[in-house]
């Protein structure tokens, strides 16, 4: 189990690592989210990136892709340290923010392509290759065809993974996708990229507002929360102790029917109450 300020040690040396982060501190608009972060996962990790609202999972994705340089430390993927524009980290974005629009699935997904490898505005034979090879992926094929206003929620979300997939990476940053689907699209949607994951041995990083659709496919937790991060085992993360620690507040963690619940001093879930972010004195 890592926690922040603590040296990372690899989970399993014999695994290379595929994201390092080495006495990270991130901040978004003046305000530090997360601090002094040291942690390693090894690649083909699938780790579920758990949080409040404002815990800072979008801020770790956004400084992974290089779009937020930290305010210190260090942080590399598969070795190399982080930069923007890297193909071999493949991002899915929250899916509230993305636009529909009269235009086909198929042209949603090759939009991804544009100033990459195939150039604008024809794609060639190899860029539509991918496309098709990415749609095929994750199932899409027929959905592809059809406008994107006319796609439901859960639809998008799988045209919005295929994007990902066009540039083979080796890294996934899942912003919530998990988001607006009903559990049984839920479950089938984590079974999904972690079958994908395992065929084609990529590290995921998925974040969620729930851990009960990741139960038994996630080989870590990273759990944000007051500026802090835990990373470790569900056994070592999900447990009252840890979280209380970690929140800095009395957590509760009970299991019921099969279920994990993470409960607030109050009772209400610990992954839904608003985090205070950097407001503690962690910077
Ligand atoms: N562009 C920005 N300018 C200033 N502050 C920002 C900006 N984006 C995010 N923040 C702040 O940074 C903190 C972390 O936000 P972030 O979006 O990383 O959280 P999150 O864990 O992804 O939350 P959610 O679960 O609500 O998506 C929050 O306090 C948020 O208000």
């Amino acid at each position: 189990m890592t926690r922040a300020g603590h040296e990372p040690h690899g989970m399993t040396p014999a695994v290379p690592e595929s994201i390092r982060l080495q006495d990270v501190t991130l901040a978004r608009g003046g305000r530090v989210v997360l601090s002094q972060i040291s942690l390693a996962i090894p690649q083909g990790s699938f780790v579920g990136v758990l949080g409040a609202n404002g815990a800072g999972k979008t801020t770790l994705f956004h400084a992974l892709l290089g779009l937020e340089p930290p305010v210190r430390g260090g942080m590399w993927v598969n070795g190399q340290p982080v930069r923007r524009g890297n193909s071999a980290v493949g991002y899915m974005p929250q899916m509230r923010k993305l636009v529909g629009g009269q235009f086909s699935g198929w042209s949603m997904v090759a939009t991804a392509l544009h100033g990459q490898r195939w150039g604008l505005p024809w794609y060639g034979r190899a860029g539509r290759a991918a496309v098709d090879a990415a749609l095929a992926a994750v199932d899409a094929q027929a959905l592809a065809q059809r406008p994107v206003a006319t796609l439901s929620g859960g639809e998008r979300q799988r045209l919005l993974l295929a994007q990902t997939l066009l540039d083979d990476p080796s890294v996934l940053l899942l912003d919530e996708p998990l988001a607006s689907l009903d559990p049984a699209r839920m479950r089938e949607t984590v079974e999904r990229i972690h079958a994908l994951a395992q065929a084609r041995r990529m590290t995921v990083l998925m974040s969620a507002h729930d851990i009960n659709p990741l139960l038994g496919v996630m080989d870590h937790v990273l759990y944000l929360a007051r500026g802090r991060a835990l990373l470790g085992t569900e056994e070592e993360v999900i447990t009252t102790d840890a979280l209380t620690a970690l929140y800095g507040a009395p957590v509760d963690v009970v299991r019921a029917g099969g279920r994990v619940f993470v409960v607030a001093e109050g009772g209400g879930s610990a992954l839904h109450m608003q985090d205070c972010g950097g407001c503690s004195a962690h910077a």
